[in-house]
């Protein structure tokens, strides 16, 4: 829809949005994809490669805002179509922060799991523990997109909420 060319995913996993994106890409399209584990990645490895697309990926076995910060300081710098996030959601602020730097204007930079089970929407106390520290990490969030005049974004309530941010300066 948007002729993303080179696009970069953090957070991997076994690839499965990995491979939903090469699939989308045209046969010259890229994917930067970090993640800090490299054997669940490998795990996928089958079947991306069953699909046809595994010249399309460069995977990075890093820490996610190391590998962002390398990028920053490279010359000339990467400048991404699309970017996915979708690794540790407390530090999605700060990929944000990194993203905007690297992803074109007009580009897009999606976040994974923005409504956080539906508890972005709940009171503290109604949420289980173990869910809180993520939840307010993405509720910060959630209100600092929601007010950054850099971008306009669009919050998609399918699975476990999308928001899309495009970039406008
Ligand atoms: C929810 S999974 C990604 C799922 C994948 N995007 C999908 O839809 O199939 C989150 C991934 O983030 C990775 N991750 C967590 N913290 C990270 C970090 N600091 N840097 C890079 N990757 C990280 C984990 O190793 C895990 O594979």
């Amino acid at each position: 829809m948007m002729n993303a060319k080179d696009t970069l995913e953090l957070g991997v996993f076994t690839g499965y949005s990995l491979l939903t994106t090469a699939l989308a890409l045209p046969e010259d399209g890229r994917i930067t994809a970090i993640d800090i584990d490299k054997e669940a990645y490998e795990l996928g490895q089958e079947f991306i490669k069953n699909a046809g697309v595994d010249h399309k990926i460069n995977f990075i076995q890093s820490d996610g805002l190391q590998a962002l910060d390398k990028m920053l300081n490279k010359n000339p710098r990467p400048e991404f179509d699309f970017a996915f996030v979708d690794a540790n959601k407390t530090n999605y602020a700060n990929a944000y922060e990194r993203l905007m730097k690297l992803v074109k204007i007009g580009g897009i930079i999606a976040f994974d799991n923005t409504l956080w089970f539906g508890y972005v929407a709940e009171e503290e106390e109604d949420v289980p523990e173990h869910l809180r520290v993520c939840r307010k990490a993405l509720m910060e969030l959630n209100k600092q997109l929601a007010s950054d005049p850099h971008i306009e974004i669009s919050q998609v309530s399918i699975g476990d909420g999308v928001t899309l941010c495009r970039r406008l300066m």
